[in-house]
C-alpha cells in the first residue's frame, strides 16, 4: 500500500528559459535536470510514494514546477491562477490529472492569482505569501475554498523572494525551519527555527520521520537529523538555477 499519489512533470526541452526573479541566470544543464529529475522521482517511489506524471506542457518552460497549478487538501484540488500569466497554460494537464485521480476540482478565479508554492499547509492552518505571484484576491478565494475543508488562512507578507515556500516550509512535527528575514515571521503567530543555508527553509516531510531536502543544505540536513528525522537528500542544482526548491517539483496527496 502507498502513501499516497505524488504528482510530478517532466522538464521540457525548453527549461532553461524558465523565469528568473530574484536571482542571476545562469545556464541550465537540460540533461542534467533530467537525471536530476528521474532521482527525484525516485526518492519519492523510495519513500512509498505512487508517482504519477502530468502530461507534459513542453511549451511553458516552468510546467516542472508543478507545485504551482495546485492546492491540494484532503479531497480538495484547488487549480491556481498563477500570478506569471505564461504559466498558466500548466493548469490544464494537472486539471486533467487531479480529476483522474478523483478529487473534487475548484478554481482560483480571474482576477485573483495564486501560486501553489505561497501555500504552506501546517495542521489546519494554510499560510499563504502575499507577494509577487500571488495576490490579496487570490488568498480571499483560497479561503473561502479551503475554509470548506475545516481550514484557516493566514496572510503572509513576502519580501524579496518569490514564494512563501523559497522561505519557509515545516518539519513533520509542525517546526518551521525559515529565513526570516525574508517575509513577515510576525504574520505567522509561532517562532520559526532560523536556518543559515538558503536551501535549509525548504523541506518536505514525506511521511512518517522522512523529510526530503536538498543536497545544497548540507548542514540543515544534519540539524534534521539531530532533531530525530530521517534526511532524503536529492541533487537538485539545475532546478535552483530557476529559483525551483524540492517543494515546487511535486504535489503529494496522502491517501484518504
Ligand atoms: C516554492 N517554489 C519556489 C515554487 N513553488 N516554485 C518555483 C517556480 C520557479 C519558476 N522559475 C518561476 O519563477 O515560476
Amino acid at each position: 500500500m502507498t502513501r499516497g499519489i505524488a504528482l510530478v512533470r517532466r522538464p521540457g526541452d525548453r527549461l532553461t528559459d524558465g523565469l528568473v526573479t530574484h536571482i542571476a541566470r545562469s545556464d541550465v544543464d537540460v540533461a542534467r535536470a533530467r537525471r536530476q529529475h528521474e532521482a527525484y522521482r525516485a526518492a519519492l517511489a523510495e519513500a512509498g510514494w505512487e508517482v504519477r506524471e502530468v502530461a507534459p506542457a513542453d511549451d511553458c518552460p516552468d510546467a516542472v514546477f508543478v507545485e504551482d497549478t495546485v492546492v491540494v487538501c484532503d479531497d480538495l484540488a484547488v487549480l491556481t491562477r498563477p500570478g506569471a500569466p505564461q504559466r498558466r497554460p500548466e493548469i490544464a494537464g494537472t486539471e486533467k490529472t487531479v480529476r483522474e485521480a478523483g478529487l473534487e476540482v475548484v478554481r482560483v478565479e480571474a482576477p485573483g492569482t495564486l501560486d501553489g508554492g505561497d501555500v504552506l499547509q501546517v495542521g489546519t492552518t494554510v499560510y499563504v505569501g502575499l507577494g509577487g505571484r500571488t495576490d490579496e484576491e487570490g488568498v480571499a478565494q483560497l479561503g473561502a475554498r479551503l475554509a470548506t475543508r475545516g481550514r484557516t488562512v493566514v496572510p503572509v507578507p513576502l519580501r524579496a523572494v518569490l514564494h512563501l515556500k523559497s522561505a519557509v516550509t515545516a518539519l513533520p512535527d509542525g517546526t518551521l525551519l525559515a529565513l526570516p528575514e525574508l517575509f513577515d515571521a510576525a504574520a505567522l503567530g509561532q517562532p520559526v527555527r532560523a536556518v543559515d543555508e538558503e536551501a535549509g527553509c525548504h523541506v518536505v516531510p514525506l511521511g512518517d520521520d522522512l523529510v526530503l531536502l536538498a543536497a545544497s543544505a548540507p548542514r540543515t540536513a544534519a540539524l534534521v537529523a539531530e532533531l530525530g528525522f530521517t534526511p532524503v537528500v536529492v541533487d537538485i542544482s539545475e532546478y535552483e538555477k530557476l529559483e525551483g526548491c524540492v517543494t515546487c517539483l511535486s504535489v503529494l496527496i496522502p491517501r484518504g
